[in-house]
């Protein structure tokens, strides 16, 4: 295509002689300064010529040209490059526009010929095609046939020098009339003039047309033309006419030769062109003819024969002529086969192209909607969300102004508020000053007053020890046993409600009176410390004994007990009914209670209590079977478990469960199970009798904060079991033993009683364990009350009056004035001193054994045990002789000395260690120290009497001297332990 574009380049360009195998980029430097382009618009004839610029003066002047160039192709309305094509890229588009030119002033194309009908056959961009449709106003197609507008302009050639738009409607006109001879039947029908006139409108497009039809009829009108001019010269020349003639012959058979020249080639293109130039030359001597008729007319011969010559001379020249377009011609048609493949060539290239193009922008427009519709939807989201975002933020900011309006009205409330706080407070703070002012002041007052009330109280303080103080020494002179007598009420349900109680006077009088003996003779009286009747309540029971109960925090042991027929009360005075209400409690509650709370609100002295419960059954010291011991411990302000307990304790119960309670229900809910495993069974007084003496005992141990002082107490609350005529009860097997075990045991009390009213020397307390038991209450310093219960029933009148008589006779036993465990803390320092004393001595016997032992060696005697010489010395069960008993003499005051007897214990449930293993007298007493301040105690060791010119008593004795009252009174009752030591060979039968 650059070839033929070159090649057509250099043959309308004189002297431009462009190398014919220039590359594309050659190619562009050749073309990029616009001269060529611009001089060869020039040379085509295009409109005026074109004013370029000298290239090498600048480069816009290059570009000018090439614009220029441009502009010219516009005005043509031919699809143009652009001016960068030139510039870069492929030069395909600049040549293709080229040769668009060439086509347009060379169509070298016959008309039908499909191969020639589009300018897009010549390869040119379908986009530029189209573009320069729109710019013709053409509505064809491509393959379309063409239309006379196309017609036009492929008619248009380079001969025609001012292609005008008048001009192009005339050669429209002239074709219409030339296709309309053509297709009317042949030239030959049209006049003469109607020739002469298209001759004369000087259009070889018209002729062109001719040529293109058949060459019949083309000389048919190159006659009409001839014959026309013929007819006029022969009415202006006679004479030409036959010179004409002959010229006519000559012309016709050139025309044949023409003719058989044009048959030859008909129907194709190049032979047309070829056949065009040739018409061209022929139609110039025509021309020229023409002109020379019209100009000269009259120079006639003198022409014909320059004409003649000229005619021979143009046949010679033809001749030569027509061979060398045969040449060319064949030439031509090669080239024309050539550019022909090359056509189909760049077709079919152009038509794959095409079709990947389409399928590539087809592919893009599937992807491009693809994503369009992607975007589309991502846009529709996008504004949904938008949206959504926009109502989210719209309603938000709706509760923000809101919030704010109600912040706003919150913060001016809260302003106001402050500015009212702040005046208040200013006010407040005035008033503050003059409080505090007057606070001072009342403050001094105040503190005037306290220090008034300070020696008020403890004025009051001393008045009350003082008052503590005479109503024991009052209680203390009275000496007595002090008696209290409570009538029971009778039972609901009971039918017979006669009485045998007569009169109950306020001052302790009683009157009872035989029902069945009525008479002045039946009625007997009797006068104890207080009388209660069936109506007396509990607490107005207990708060008759609440001072003798607090007098233990005092120091003072004391011992309560009840007494009396079956059925007559003695439980329900001393613990109250089973499951009870507070009201309901008996003393033994409220006494553990009041001691309780005493203790703690004593704030110059710390208590510690413990309980300890026994219960005396045929005989038989049974401990409680869930505990046997209950230590609490109260310091001031806390409340402590002491495990010391089964280490110190005066019972040997080393297996006794140990609790800690820390508060006083936790006390009551032992004692409670302690009571609740009592021994009853039925009596035919009584559905609930105990068969048991029960023995509670509180032990208190306070020490005096201010002088470290100390004191020990003991109560014991014994509900004794009930006694019973076993010839009225008729009770038979265990219930008969139980019923004689108890009156066995109650008699045993009776004698002990009565020795004491009698100031016997000999009071048989190791008669009974029960007696053993309340020995310390009874036979020593002890403050002792005796509730002594009766039945109203005229059916017990011989039981009460018996009752009624024991407790006369125990109301007349006087024991001497209660002794007050108090000793100083040099006391026991002293006390300390014994025990280390009594340490050393037992070393220093243990030494003297030894030395027996190498003595008895030596002198040839068998070595005697250590064990028998220690019997021998202070008995097998001696407290010493174990090494026990060494610790604070003090301590032993208020224990009860059960030492020597064997523990039972009850096997309802699970063993213990007191079972079999302990059961043994010697190893019980091993592990429990005698009381030395009790009488019996004493005598429970007398095995163990030291003897005469023991060396534990000199150094007592010696002590003693230096001691104060009270405790030398417990020194006096250790020295006289040899005294009441008769009985203590009596062991205690399990
Ligand atoms: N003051 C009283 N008010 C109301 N009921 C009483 C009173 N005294 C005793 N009773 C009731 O009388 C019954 C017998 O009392 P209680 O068991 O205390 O006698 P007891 O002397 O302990 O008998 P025992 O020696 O056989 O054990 C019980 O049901 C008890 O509730």
């Amino acid at each position: 295509m650059r070839t033929a574009v070159i090649e057509w380049l250099n043959s309308t360009l004189p002297n431009l002689n462009l190398p014919v195998n220039a590359s594309d980029e050659e190619f562009r430097t050749l073309l990029a300064d616009g001269t060529i382009l611009c001089r060869l618009m020039n040379k085509l004839g295009h409109g005026p010529a074109i004013e370029y610029g000298n290239p090498h003066h600048s480069s816009e002047a290059a570009s000018e040209n090439v614009n220029k160039f441009l502009a010219a192709m516009d005005e043509m309305s031919l699809p143009h490059f652009n001016i960068s094509d030139l510039e870069k890229g492929s030069m395909k588009i600049v040549l293709e526009c080229l040769l668009t030119l060439k086509a347009h002033f060379m169509p070298n194309v016959a008309i039908g010929s499909p191969k020639c009908t589009s300018p897009r056959s010549w390869g040119i961009d379908s986009s530029r095609w189209k573009q320069f449709d729109e710019q013709s106003g053409a509505s064809d197609s491509l393959g379309e046939e063409l239309s006379p507008r196309k017609l036009q302009r492929g008619l248009r050639s380079p001969m025609i020098s001012e292609p005008t738009s008048a001009y192009t409607h005339h050669a429209g006109h002239k074709f219409h009339e030339v296709f309309q001879m053509k297709h009317g039947g042949g030239y030959s029908d049209l006049p003469a003039s109607k020739i002469s006139e298209l001759m004369k409108s000087n259009s070889l497009d018209v002729i062109t047309l001719a040529l293109i039809a058949p060459t019949q009829s083309l000389l048919s009108m190159v006659n009409g033309i001839l014959d026309e001019s013929i007819s006029r010269k022969n009415g202006e020349i006679p004479h030409q006419n036959n010179l004409f003639k002959t010229r006519e012959e000559k012309y016709q058979s050139r025309i044949r030769v023409l003719e058989a020249l044009a048959n030859g080639t008909s129907g194709e293109s190049t032979e047309v062109i070829n056949h065009f130039d040739h018409m061209k030359m022929m139609m110039s001597p025509f021309e020229q003819i023409k002109v020379d008729v019209t100009r000269t007319g009259n120079s006639k011969d003198s022409a014909l024969q320059t004409d003649k010559t000229t005619l021979h001379e143009e046949k010679k020249t033809e001749n030569q002529e027509v061979k060398r377009k045969m040449n060319e011609k064949d030439s031509t048609s090669a080239e024309i086969a050539a550019l022909k493949q090359e056509l189909e060539n760049v077709r079919k290239a152009h038509k794959d192209h095409c079709l990947q193009l389409e399928n590539d922008a087809k592919k893009a427009q599937d992807d491009l909607e693809k994503t369009l519709q992607e975007v589309e939807n991502h846009l529709g989201e996008s504004k949904r969300k938008v949206q959504q975002l926009e109502d989210k933020s719209r309603s938000k900011s709706q509760q923000w102004n809101k919030k704010e309006h109600i912040y706003k009205t919150f913060t001016e409330f809260q302003l106001g508020a402050l500015k009212e706080l702040r005046f208040a407070s200013q006010s407040v703070r005035q008033e503050l000053l003059k409080t505090q002012k007057s606070y001072t002041e009342d403050i001094g007052l105040l503190g005037t007053k306290v220090k008034v009330l300070q020696d008020a109280a403890e004025s009051y303080e001393e008045a009350v020890s003082e008052n503590r103080k005479l109503h024991n020494e009052i209680q203390e002179l009275k000496g007595n046993i002090r008696v209290y007598c409570r009538i029971r009420p009778f039972l609901p349900g009971q039918k017979d409600k006669q009485t045998t109680i007569d009169y109950i006077g306020e001052n302790g009088e009683i009157i009872v009176v035989n029902p069945s003996k009525p008479g002045k003779d039946s009625r007997r009286s009797f006068k104890f410390n207080k009388v209660y009747g069936p109506h007396a309540t509990q607490a107005e029971v207990y708060g008759d004994i609440q001072q003798l109960v607090r007098s233990v925090l005092d120091g003072y042991n004391v011992c309560i007990f009840a007494y009396g027929q079956t059925g007559a009360g003695k439980t329900y005075t001393m613990s109250g009914p089973d499951n009870g209400s507070e009201e309901e409690w008996g003393v033994n509650y409220r006494a553990l209670n009041d001691l309780f709370r005493i203790s703690q609100s004593r704030s110059t002295y710390k208590y510690e209590v413990w309980v300890q419960m026994v219960e005396i059954y045929n005989e038989q010291v049974l401990l409680a079977e869930i505990s046997a011991f209950i230590a609490l411990t109260y310091i001031i302000g806390e409340k402590i478990c002491m495990d010391w307990v089964k280490r110190e304790t005066c019972l040997a119960v080393p297996d006794a469960n140990m609790r800690q309670v820390n508060e006083t229900s936790d006390v009551l809910g032992l004692m409670e199970i302690g009571f609740r495993n009592r021994a009853r069974s039925t009596t035919s007084m009584n559905e609930r009798s105990s068969r048991s003496h029960s023995v509670v005992t509180i032990h208190v141990r306070g020490t005096d904060l201010k002088n470290g002082g100390s004191i020990n107490a003991g109560l014991h609350l014994v509900d004794l079991a009930g006694s019973e005529r076993v010839d009225r009860s008729e009770v038979v097997g265990d219930r008969l033993k139980e019923a004689q075990n108890i009156n066995k045991s109650l008699a045993a009390l009776g004698d002990v009683i009565f020795s004491l009213s009698q100031k016997s020397v000999h009071v048989p307390f190791r008669n009974s364990k029960l007696t053993q038991v309340l020995q310390s209450s009874l036979g020593g310093q002890a403050k002792t009350l005796m509730f002594v219960q009766l039945n109203p029933e005229a059916t017990s009148y011989s039981e009460s009056l018996g009752t009624l008589k024991f407790a006369d006779r125990v109301s007349g036993v006087e024991l001497g004035p209660a002794q007050n465990n108090k000793a100083s803390s040099n006391v026991k320092e002293l006390m300390e001193q014994v025990a280390s004393l009594k340490h050393t001595i037992t070393k220093k016997d243990e030494e003297i054994e030894k030395l027996q032992v190498s003595k008895d060696k030596r002198n040839g005697h068998p070595p005697i045990a250590m064990e028998k010489q220690r019997s021998v010395r202070y008995g097998s069960s001696s407290p010493v002789s174990k090494g026990l008993n060494t610790r604070s003499e003090s301590m032993r005051v208020g224990r009860m000395s059960l030492d020597g007897h064997t523990y039972g214990y009850r096997p309802k449930k699970g063993p213990s260690s007191l079972h079999g293993e302990d059961t043994d007298n010697s190893s019980v007493a091993s592990s429990v120290e005698s009381s030395p301040s009790h009488e019996g105690s004493k005598s429970f060791h007398s095995t163990n009497k030291p003897k005469s010119g023991n060396r534990i008593s000199r150094p007592l004795q010696k002590i003693s001297k230096d001691l104060p009252k009270a405790a030398k009174g417990m020194f006096k009752s250790t020295s006289g332990s040899s005294v009441t030591g008769k009985s203590s060979s009596k062991k205690w039968s399990s």
